[in-house]
């Protein structure tokens, strides 16, 4: 089926009369397929009518549009008709003048005969023929929802659009109608949106569920399938098998959102006071030097830039301290124990820090940026590379061949997208990466000293690491991200949340410095004096060549290849590399269940909410004036093709071949602990 009606990265904000804004929605992005039946369900205030009114035409959208058939929703119009809860008839009209109403306005060119026996099929499509002569008043909530509906379907749009149809009708009569909407819908292969809080009917009627997360910048949490095949009968869909598994999805769902309500209202109260315009002050100092830690490599580069171009100072940062760290545990280590404010870390660690990796204590933090893309590949020892080694299918073949010698690659941290990347390169590859070689952490700076040392075999490390051992013919570059996942998430800006809360301004401030560094990145112009920068002692302190043919995009794999020209090997803002968007951090959820080095947190959309800050990234932007675009949630693959679906990470997690037996459990993300510390 075609797409029928696109709603494309919607955004809502309502100017509020102290001058404020609300923004209501936030990149919504929806495809919905002729004959299709939505429903929209979310807590009170999550913005379902505004979602609802806008593909009506009967609001506009700040950013985005409506698209049905292939042309721009700008007003209302016969096309798309809206059934709201209060029925919203005529009381001095009969039901049958009031469809008639509908119908002789907008079939004006219909003949009269032909128009009556539209009105006078539709009345008999409701059951209300012995009611068809009685006004509003004479009537039910029921048969005045009827009323609607025919008037409604009578002028035969191509969208039906509910607005909580029955929520004003007693349980009885809601049932009914149900199954009688069910049928009508069915019969007339009517697209329709409805807006409901009622799992049961959502599940009764729909073809999809669209979850809304709570407001502000309300966006999709999960759409869930509802495979029950059609026609269908209550007693049918409430005793198919996976019935109450949808339900409990939905009201699992909706529970994480209550949850967050509460914490999120707690967390204000306790924050701070309100201003005369009704924001939110923070009690406490804002905090204007920092310390952030790093480690020696070529995309620390936004840090740098950000020190060098004295940004921090542009947006109030008095003093930075950046201190050059050992690995990425001591990173991690500083961050916990609040040694240091803030730190570029590997992709997955502010998510499996919140989880309590290792078993250690979980420790909620934050990320309100991508600080960069790729940058990273898989270097093999010269040894494989004598023994023929060039491909994955080579290194297969290397250690079957091998079977007394297991080989060992180094990774820099379990949480890091080298692990996870290499992991997923090795099992694609029928490689089992706990079975048949040895991982080992291994600090990125001492990766080319043990290669060369022999303890290892290869490793997967960001440049210059990579390069340094090409050009020192110490290995090869069997793989780079970018033949495995380009544009996969390489580090972010970590931050305690308990810390972003206390010092708001201070952690826009950081973004804003760090942001703009980020983009200074990405003018290539920039980067021969970038470079300089990084080769000093301070930074990542190597020779140039060592870090130019990544950073300069002149990529030599030391196979004997041509050089490649990868201009997007170390990507740092075009492309929108910046917002952390929430599913590609659930597919790092999904590999971090995967090698069971965290659970997989049944709440996936609370942690995903908590950790993956687009709302920071958005607020930051906005300051600076860029666009705060967001990345699609539609679905992704990898360079094997195996499609990664955000709405389903489970059924994703059961289709990969090689896999640990994993944990699926409910992350309590207390803060306690760090904010005791
Ligand atoms: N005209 C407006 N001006 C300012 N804020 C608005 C306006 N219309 C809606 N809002 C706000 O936008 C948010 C979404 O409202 P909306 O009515 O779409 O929610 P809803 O999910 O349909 O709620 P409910 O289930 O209670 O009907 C709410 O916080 C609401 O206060």
């Amino acid at each position: 089926m075609s797409v029928f009606v696109e709603v494309d990265h919607v955004d809502r904000i309502f100017s509020l009369p102290n001058g404020e804004s609300y923004v209501a929605l936030k990149n919504i992005e929806l495809k919905i397929k002729q004959g299709e039946f939505i429903s929209l369900i979310g807590h009170s205030g999550c913005g379902k009518s505004t979602l609802l009114n806008t593909i009506a035409g009967l609001d506009r959208p700040t950013k985005g549009g409506v698209i049905l058939e292939g042309r721009q929703v700008t007003q209302p119009g016969p096309d798309r008709m809206v059934v709201f809860q209060n029925y919203s008839l005529l009381p001095w009209l009969t039901v049958r003048q009031n469809i008639a109403l509908a119908v002789n306005r907008v079939m004006r060119r219909q003949p009269k005969g032909d128009r009556r026996s539209i009105v006078e099929h539709h009345i008999d499509l409701v059951g209300l023929r012995h009611a068809a002569d009685k006004r509003p008043c004479e009537l039910s909530g029921g048969m005045k929802q009827r009323v609607a509906i025919a008037r409604a379907l009578a002028i035969r749009p191509k969208l039906l659009l509910l607005d909580e149809p029955f929520g004003a009708l007693d349980a009885l009569t809601r049932g009914g109608l149900q199954e009688q909407l069910m049928q009508i819908c069915e019969e007339s292969h009517v697209t329709c949106v409805m807006v409901t809080h009622d799992v049961d009917e959502a599940l009764l009627l729909s073809d999809r569920i669209v979850m809304l997360t709570n407001g502000p910048e309300s966006h999709i949490g999960q759409i869930l399938e509802v495979p029950i095949p059609r026609p269908r009968h209550r007693m049918e869909v409430v005793n198919h098998p996976i019935y109450y598994n949808l339900r409990n999805q939905m009201i699992y769902f909706l529970n994480q959102q209550k949850r967050d309500k509460k914490r999120k209202a707690k967390q204000t109260a306790a924050a701070g006071n309100t201003n005369t315009k009704g924001a939110i002050v923070s009690q406490t100092r804002e905090k204007l030097n920092l310390n952030i830690g790093f480690l020696p490599l070529t995309d620390c580069a936004p840090l740098v830039v950000a020190q060098e171009k004295g940004l921090f100072q542009k947006y109030g940062l008095e003093e930075v301290n950046l201190y050059r760290e050992q690995s990425w545990d001591a990173i991690a280590e500083g961050i916990a124990t609040g040694r240091l404010d803030a730190a570029p870390m590997v992709t997955g660690m502010p998510l499996a820090m919140t989880l309590g990796m290792g078993g250690n204590t979980p420790i909620p933090v934050i990320t309100g940026a991508v600080l960069s893309r790729n940058g990273n590949a898989i270097t093999l020892s010269n040894r494989l590379f004598e023994q023929g080694v060039r491909t994955l299918k080579d290194f297969k073949a290397a250690i079957a061949k091998n079977k007394d010698r297991v080989y060992t690659l180094g990774i820099v941290h379990e949480s890091s997208m080298h692990n996870l990347m290499l992991r997923y390169w090795l099992a694609s590859g029928g490689i089992d990466p706990d079975r048949d070689v040895n991982l080992v952490v291994v600090p990125p700076e001492q990766m080319v000293k043990h290669l060369k040392a022999g303890n290892i075999d290869g490793y997967c490390v960001g440049e210059p690491w990579n390069c340094r051992a090409i050009y020192e013919g110490l290995g090869f570059a069997i793989a780079t991200d970018l033949d495995i996942w380009p544009g996969n998430p390489e580090k972010v800006l970590g931050v305690r949340e308990d810390w972003a809360d206390r010092f708001p301004e201070t952690h826009i401030a950081l973004l804003k410095a760090i942001l703009e560094a980020c983009a200074y990145c990405d003018d290539r112009r920039n980067r021969e004096e970038i470079l300089q920068w990084l080769c000093q002692p301070n930074y990542v302190g190597v020779a140039a060549e060592y870090i130019r043919p990544g950073f300069l995009g002149h990529y030599n794999s030391g196979t004997g290849a041509p050089t490649q020209l990868l201009p997007r090997f170390n990507l740092f803002h075009y492309d929108n590399a910046n917002c952390p968007g929430r599913a590609e951090g659930l597919w790092i959820l999904t590999q971090l269940a995967r090698w069971n080095i965290t659970p997989f947190p049944k709440n996936w959309i609370e942690v995903l909410e908590r950790v993956r800050r687009v709302d920071l990234f958005g607020e930051a932007a906005r300051q600076l004036g860029w666009p705060d675009i967001e990345p699609d949630r539609k679905p992704f693959q990898l360079f094997d093709g195996v499609v990664f679906d955000p709405d389903d990470p489970l059924g994703y997690l059961k289709r990969l071949t090689i896999c640990r037996e994993f944990n699926i459990q409910e992350v309590v993300i207390d803060r306690t602990a760090t904010e005791a510390a």
